[in-house]
Protein backbone atom coordinates (compact mmCIF):
# COMPACT_ATOMS: atom_id res chain seq x y z
CA UNK A 1 0.00 0.00 0.00
CA UNK A 2 1.09 3.32 -0.67
CA UNK A 3 -0.44 6.88 0.08
CA UNK A 4 -1.57 7.43 -3.84
CA UNK A 5 -4.53 8.49 -4.74
CA UNK A 6 -4.67 7.00 -8.10
CA UNK A 7 -2.63 3.88 -8.31
CA UNK A 8 -2.48 1.77 -12.05
CA UNK A 9 -0.59 -1.97 -11.37
CA UNK A 10 0.42 -3.95 -14.70
CA UNK A 11 -2.48 -2.18 -16.70
CA UNK A 12 -2.88 -3.59 -20.28
CA UNK A 13 -5.22 -2.93 -22.38
CA UNK A 14 -6.44 -5.26 -25.80
CA UNK A 15 -8.77 -4.03 -28.08
CA UNK A 16 -10.41 -5.95 -30.76
CA UNK A 17 -9.84 -5.55 -34.21
CA UNK A 18 -10.51 -6.66 -38.08
CA UNK A 19 -6.97 -7.14 -38.23
CA UNK A 20 -6.98 -8.94 -34.80
CA UNK A 21 -5.63 -8.30 -31.50
CA UNK A 22 -4.18 -4.92 -30.83
CA UNK A 23 -2.59 -3.93 -27.46
CA UNK A 24 -2.82 -0.46 -26.63
CA UNK A 25 -1.20 -0.58 -23.25
CA UNK A 26 1.13 -2.84 -22.22
CA UNK A 27 1.71 -3.15 -18.60
CA UNK A 28 1.84 0.51 -17.13
CA UNK A 29 2.18 0.84 -13.36
CA UNK A 30 2.12 3.86 -11.75
CA UNK A 31 1.07 5.98 -8.71
CA UNK A 32 -0.39 9.80 -8.50
CA UNK A 33 -0.52 11.99 -5.35
CA UNK A 34 -3.16 14.39 -4.56
CA UNK A 35 -2.82 17.34 -5.85
CA UNK A 36 -0.44 16.73 -8.76
CA UNK A 37 -0.40 17.65 -12.26
CA UNK A 38 0.60 14.80 -14.45
CA UNK A 39 1.08 14.94 -18.50
CA UNK A 40 1.24 11.84 -20.53
CA UNK A 41 3.20 12.95 -23.06
CA UNK A 42 4.28 10.75 -26.40
CA UNK A 43 3.20 10.17 -29.88
CA UNK A 44 -0.15 9.59 -31.55
CA UNK A 45 -1.24 5.89 -31.04
CA UNK A 46 0.62 4.85 -27.46
CA UNK A 47 -2.19 4.71 -25.59
CA UNK A 48 -2.83 8.52 -23.91
CA UNK A 49 -6.46 8.44 -24.20
CA UNK A 50 -7.14 4.76 -24.06
CA UNK A 51 -5.00 5.53 -20.27
CA UNK A 52 -7.00 8.72 -19.52
CA UNK A 53 -10.66 6.53 -20.59
CA UNK A 54 -9.52 3.58 -17.91
CA UNK A 55 -8.84 6.56 -15.11
CA UNK A 56 -12.20 7.97 -16.38
CA UNK A 57 -13.96 4.30 -15.71
CA UNK A 58 -15.05 4.78 -19.46
CA UNK A 59 -12.58 1.96 -20.56
CA UNK A 60 -12.57 -1.37 -19.56
CA UNK A 61 -9.00 -2.42 -18.81
CA UNK A 62 -8.07 -6.03 -20.21
CA UNK A 63 -5.68 -6.64 -17.01
CA UNK A 64 -3.82 -5.15 -14.10
CA UNK A 65 -5.58 -3.17 -11.35
CA UNK A 66 -6.58 0.33 -11.06
CA UNK A 67 -7.70 2.76 -7.92
CA UNK A 68 -9.11 5.93 -6.78
CA UNK A 69 -8.26 6.13 -2.91
CA UNK A 70 -7.85 2.33 -2.94
CA UNK A 71 -11.34 1.95 -4.51
CA UNK A 72 -11.00 -0.16 -7.87
CA UNK A 73 -12.18 2.70 -11.12
CA UNK A 74 -14.42 0.60 -13.02
CA UNK A 75 -17.22 2.82 -13.90
CA UNK A 76 -17.56 7.00 -14.34
CA UNK A 77 -17.64 8.20 -11.09
CA UNK A 78 -18.38 12.23 -10.43
CA UNK A 79 -15.61 12.59 -8.32
CA UNK A 80 -13.58 12.58 -11.45
CA UNK A 81 -14.39 15.17 -14.23
CA UNK A 82 -13.18 14.94 -18.09
CA UNK A 83 -12.57 17.40 -20.47
CA UNK A 84 -11.49 16.87 -23.82
CA UNK A 85 -10.39 18.94 -27.53
CA UNK A 86 -13.96 20.32 -27.86
CA UNK A 87 -15.35 21.47 -25.64
CA UNK A 88 -18.93 19.89 -26.51
CA UNK A 89 -21.05 22.57 -25.18
CA UNK A 90 -24.71 22.30 -25.74
CA UNK A 91 -25.61 25.12 -28.59
CA UNK A 92 -28.86 26.10 -27.70
CA UNK A 93 -28.20 26.53 -23.76
CA UNK A 94 -26.23 30.29 -22.65
CA UNK A 95 -22.70 29.85 -20.68
CA UNK A 96 -24.55 30.41 -17.60
CA UNK A 97 -27.06 26.66 -18.51
CA UNK A 98 -24.04 24.82 -19.52
CA UNK A 99 -22.23 25.69 -16.49
CA UNK A 100 -25.17 24.43 -14.23
CA UNK A 101 -25.72 21.53 -16.45
CA UNK A 102 -23.96 19.08 -14.14
CA UNK A 103 -25.45 20.10 -10.82
CA UNK A 104 -28.78 19.58 -12.46
CA UNK A 105 -28.17 16.25 -13.93
CA UNK A 106 -26.53 14.94 -10.28
CA UNK A 107 -29.72 17.18 -8.57
CA UNK A 108 -27.38 19.27 -6.73
CA UNK A 109 -28.87 22.05 -4.35
CA UNK A 110 -30.21 24.60 -7.10
CA UNK A 111 -29.20 27.93 -4.87
CA UNK A 112 -25.69 26.64 -4.42
CA UNK A 113 -24.70 25.87 -7.68
CA UNK A 114 -25.84 29.13 -9.23
CA UNK A 115 -23.94 30.59 -6.79
CA UNK A 116 -21.15 28.45 -7.89
CA UNK A 117 -21.85 28.89 -11.12
CA UNK A 118 -21.12 32.72 -10.39
CA UNK A 119 -17.79 32.05 -8.97
CA UNK A 120 -16.58 29.82 -11.90
CA UNK A 121 -17.29 32.03 -14.26
CA UNK A 122 -15.55 34.91 -12.49
CA UNK A 123 -12.71 31.93 -11.79
CA UNK A 124 -12.22 31.60 -15.59
CA UNK A 125 -12.16 34.85 -16.87
CA UNK A 126 -15.34 34.69 -18.01
CA UNK A 127 -17.69 37.00 -15.91
CA UNK A 128 -20.19 38.89 -17.96
CA UNK A 129 -20.33 36.27 -20.60
CA UNK A 130 -23.13 34.08 -18.48
CA UNK A 131 -25.88 35.14 -21.29
CA UNK A 132 -24.08 34.63 -24.27
CA UNK A 133 -24.55 31.22 -26.31
CA UNK A 134 -21.48 29.15 -27.14
CA UNK A 135 -21.83 30.31 -31.27
CA UNK A 136 -21.12 34.10 -30.05
CA UNK A 137 -17.77 32.48 -28.13
CA UNK A 138 -14.00 32.43 -29.31
CA UNK A 139 -12.88 28.72 -29.33
CA UNK A 140 -11.04 29.98 -26.30
CA UNK A 141 -14.27 30.96 -24.63
CA UNK A 142 -15.64 27.92 -25.25
CA UNK A 143 -12.86 25.79 -23.38
CA UNK A 144 -13.03 28.28 -20.42
CA UNK A 145 -16.88 27.66 -20.43
CA UNK A 146 -15.72 23.75 -20.56
CA UNK A 147 -13.41 24.24 -17.64
CA UNK A 148 -15.86 26.34 -15.39
CA UNK A 149 -18.64 23.35 -16.32
CA UNK A 150 -15.84 20.51 -15.53
CA UNK A 151 -15.31 21.75 -11.93
CA UNK A 152 -19.43 22.69 -11.21
CA UNK A 153 -19.85 19.50 -9.59
CA UNK A 154 -16.64 19.99 -7.61
CA UNK A 155 -14.48 16.74 -8.63
CA UNK A 156 -11.15 15.73 -7.05
CA UNK A 157 -9.61 14.57 -9.95
CA UNK A 158 -9.32 16.65 -13.61
CA UNK A 159 -8.45 14.13 -16.55
CA UNK A 160 -7.97 16.12 -19.62
CA UNK A 161 -6.95 15.03 -23.31
CA UNK A 162 -5.34 17.73 -25.27
CA UNK A 163 -8.25 20.16 -23.89
CA UNK A 164 -6.17 23.33 -25.74
CA UNK A 165 -4.87 21.06 -28.78
CA UNK A 166 -7.26 22.32 -31.03
CA UNK A 167 -6.67 26.31 -29.89
CA UNK A 168 -3.69 28.79 -32.25
CA UNK A 169 -0.45 28.63 -30.12
CA UNK A 170 -1.12 31.93 -28.55
CA UNK A 171 -4.53 31.17 -26.82
CA UNK A 172 -3.41 28.13 -25.95
CA UNK A 173 -0.38 29.08 -24.33
CA UNK A 174 -3.03 31.75 -22.24
CA UNK A 175 -4.99 28.96 -21.45
CA UNK A 176 -1.96 26.85 -20.41
CA UNK A 177 -1.29 29.65 -17.83
CA UNK A 178 -4.86 30.40 -16.95
CA UNK A 179 -4.82 26.33 -15.90
CA UNK A 180 -1.70 26.42 -13.90
CA UNK A 181 -3.34 29.58 -12.12
CA UNK A 182 -6.80 27.46 -11.46
CA UNK A 183 -5.14 24.05 -10.49
CA UNK A 184 -2.97 26.59 -7.87
CA UNK A 185 -6.17 27.63 -6.31
CA UNK A 186 -8.51 24.43 -6.31
CA UNK A 187 -5.30 22.02 -5.76
CA UNK A 188 -6.78 19.08 -7.55
CA UNK A 189 -5.15 16.49 -8.93
CA UNK A 190 -4.51 16.50 -12.56
CA UNK A 191 -4.25 14.57 -15.70
CA UNK A 192 -3.23 16.01 -18.63
CA UNK A 193 -2.80 14.31 -22.34
CA UNK A 194 -0.77 16.06 -24.70
CA UNK A 195 1.81 15.28 -27.42
CA UNK A 196 3.80 18.68 -26.81
CA UNK A 197 6.67 18.04 -24.81
CA UNK A 198 7.40 21.90 -24.05
CA UNK A 199 3.69 22.11 -22.78
CA UNK A 200 4.20 18.78 -20.57
CA UNK A 201 7.36 20.06 -18.92
CA UNK A 202 5.72 23.87 -18.50
CA UNK A 203 2.64 22.47 -16.73
CA UNK A 204 3.14 19.47 -14.55
CA UNK A 205 5.30 18.08 -11.31
CA UNK A 206 5.81 15.00 -13.25
CA UNK A 207 5.83 13.69 -16.82
CA UNK A 208 5.31 10.22 -17.91
CA UNK A 209 6.44 9.67 -21.24
CA UNK A 210 5.03 7.14 -23.30
CA UNK A 211 5.66 4.72 -25.96
CA UNK A 212 4.04 2.93 -28.74
CA UNK A 213 3.47 -0.30 -30.22
CA UNK A 214 2.76 -1.62 -27.31
CA UNK A 215 2.02 1.64 -25.67
CA UNK A 216 3.88 1.53 -22.55
CA UNK A 217 5.26 4.25 -19.97
CA UNK A 218 8.90 4.70 -20.84
CA UNK A 219 9.82 6.45 -18.03
CA UNK A 220 8.25 9.43 -15.80
CA UNK A 221 10.17 12.82 -15.13
CA UNK A 222 10.07 15.10 -12.57
CA UNK A 223 10.19 18.15 -12.87
CA UNK A 224 12.08 20.50 -10.52
CA UNK A 225 10.98 23.89 -12.12
CA UNK A 226 10.05 26.70 -9.79
CA UNK A 227 6.21 27.35 -9.12
CA UNK A 228 4.31 29.59 -10.38
CA UNK A 229 5.67 28.96 -13.66
CA UNK A 230 5.99 32.03 -16.40
CA UNK A 231 6.13 32.01 -20.32
CA UNK A 232 9.90 33.16 -19.26
CA UNK A 233 10.57 29.82 -17.57
CA UNK A 234 10.60 28.33 -21.39
CA UNK A 235 14.35 30.41 -21.33
CA UNK A 236 15.69 28.64 -18.58
CA UNK A 237 18.46 26.06 -19.34
CA UNK A 238 16.99 23.42 -16.88
CA UNK A 239 13.41 23.93 -19.01
CA UNK A 240 15.66 22.53 -22.45
CA UNK A 241 17.02 20.17 -20.97
CA UNK A 242 13.94 18.67 -19.11
CA UNK A 243 12.31 18.76 -22.79
CA UNK A 244 15.94 16.95 -24.44
CA UNK A 245 15.57 14.29 -21.79
CA UNK A 246 12.13 13.23 -22.61
CA UNK A 247 13.15 13.64 -26.63
CA UNK A 248 15.99 11.30 -25.89
CA UNK A 249 13.50 8.93 -24.45
CA UNK A 250 10.84 8.65 -27.39
CA UNK A 251 13.72 8.64 -29.58
CA UNK A 252 13.81 11.86 -31.64
CA UNK A 253 16.62 13.46 -30.04
CA UNK A 254 18.09 13.77 -33.60
N1 LIG B 1 -11.86 1.56 -29.74
C1 LIG B 1 -10.73 1.13 -30.31
N2 LIG B 1 -10.72 0.00 -31.05
C2 LIG B 1 -9.58 -0.46 -31.60
N3 LIG B 1 -8.37 0.14 -31.48
C3 LIG B 1 -8.33 1.27 -30.76
C4 LIG B 1 -9.49 1.83 -30.14
N4 LIG B 1 -9.13 2.97 -29.48
C5 LIG B 1 -7.80 3.12 -29.69
N5 LIG B 1 -7.32 2.10 -30.44
C6 LIG B 1 -5.92 1.90 -30.85
O1 LIG B 1 -5.13 1.85 -29.67
C7 LIG B 1 -3.89 2.52 -29.84
C8 LIG B 1 -3.78 3.62 -28.79
O2 LIG B 1 -4.76 4.63 -29.11
P1 LIG B 1 -4.93 5.96 -28.23
O3 LIG B 1 -6.01 6.76 -28.85
O4 LIG B 1 -5.07 5.60 -26.80
O5 LIG B 1 -3.51 6.66 -28.46
P2 LIG B 1 -3.09 8.16 -28.21
O6 LIG B 1 -1.69 8.11 -27.70
O7 LIG B 1 -4.10 8.86 -27.39
O8 LIG B 1 -3.12 8.75 -29.69
P3 LIG B 1 -3.44 10.26 -30.20
O9 LIG B 1 -2.36 11.14 -29.66
O10 LIG B 1 -3.38 10.11 -31.70
O11 LIG B 1 -4.81 10.60 -29.69
C9 LIG B 1 -3.89 3.03 -31.27
O12 LIG B 1 -3.17 2.12 -32.07
C10 LIG B 1 -5.36 3.06 -31.66
O13 LIG B 1 -5.52 2.84 -33.05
Amino acid sequence: MTDALIEGNHLTKVYGTATGPLVALADVSFAIEEGEFISLVGPSGCGKSTLLSILGGLEERSEGDVALDGEDLDRPRTDIGMMFQTSVLFPWRTVRQNVRLPGIVLGLDAKEQAQKCEELLDLVGLNGFGDRYPSELSGGMRQRVALARLLAHGPRVLLMDEPFGALDEFTRETMNLELLRIWEKTGKTVVFVTHNIGESVFLSDRVFVMTPRPGRLAGTIDVDLPRPRSAQMMRDPRYSELVFEIRGMLGIDH
